[in-house]
């Protein structure tokens, strides 16, 4: 997925080179397969051969991490990931709600991957009424009109943005009105907030430009 992340507040962790924050997951990703594997050490020089980063690169991204390698043998693979788990927020579990629980957003509730990433959906809103008062995997829908009623008791500083485009900024309005503190914005609109609000932007079609762009080339060379 293209992500483009403003994080516009100083966050009370230490602020982190965006690539660099990109990057770590890959490096958790790959720690994860070795341990699966019964490895026990782990060098940047074999992290890079396999996800290729370059070596130095990865050494300087592990660096902001509380861990440090052993020379000739590297780091410890079960520290290594407890570390990155750790750093990168995955273990420490936030709450957060679904805005718009239409295609996207019900099938994001479903996902039970981001609860391994630190994401715990607790409710998702909608206007619709054949989904509100409804429930996907126990998740409650409610009605969108009592989302300030309701934000404090379900204790969620995340939103997910998964509304049709012209609505994207009325219900991020709404959002930080009742207290949301940080905004994950599923739509192709470019919302905006007041600054101490963290707001990330995801698109899984951005990508495809590219592709089809270097597929259009490749071909044209290729014919
Ligand atoms: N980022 C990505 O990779 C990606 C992928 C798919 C869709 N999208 C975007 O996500 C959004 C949703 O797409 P979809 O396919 O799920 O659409 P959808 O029409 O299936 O779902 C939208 C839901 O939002 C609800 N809704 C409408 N107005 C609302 C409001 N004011 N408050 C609360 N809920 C409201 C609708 O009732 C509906 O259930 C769109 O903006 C789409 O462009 C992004």
């Amino acid at each position: 997925m293209s992500e483009n992340i403003q994080i516009q507040s100083q966050a009370p962790l230490r602020e982190l080179p965006e690539p660099t924050l990109r990057r770590l997951p890959w490096y958790l990703a790959y720690v994860g397969l070795l341990k699966e594997r019964g490895v026990d050490y782990v060098s940047s020089t074999q992290i890079s051969k396999e996800i290729n980063v370059d070596a130095s690169m990865i050494a300087k991204d592990l660096s902001f991490l509380n861990i440090k390698g052993k020379t000739r043998i590297g780091y410890e693979v079960a520290v290594l990931e407890h570390e990155l788990q750790d750093f990168l927020g995955f273990k420490r579990g936030h709450n957060a709600v679904m805005i718009g629980v239409g295609s996207l957003g019900a099938s994001l509730i479903q996902d039970s991957g981001l609860v391994n990433y630190g994401l715990r959906i607790v409710a998702g809103f909608d206007i619709n009424p054949d989904v509100v008062d409804t429930d996907i995997c126990g998740v409650p829908i409610y009605d969108m009109n009592r989302f300030a009623q309701l934000i404090p008791s379900l204790k969620a500083d995340i939103g997910i943005i998964a509304v049709p485009i012209h609505v994207a900024q009325e219900v991020c309005d709404i959002m930080v009105d009742a207290g949301i503190k940080a905004l994950w914005n599923f739509t192709p609109f470019r919302i905006t907030a007041p600054e101490d609000i963290v707001i990330t932007n995801t698109s899984i079609y951005a990508h495809l430009a590219v592709m089809y762009n270097r597929l259009g080339l490749k071909n044209s060379l290729e014919s």
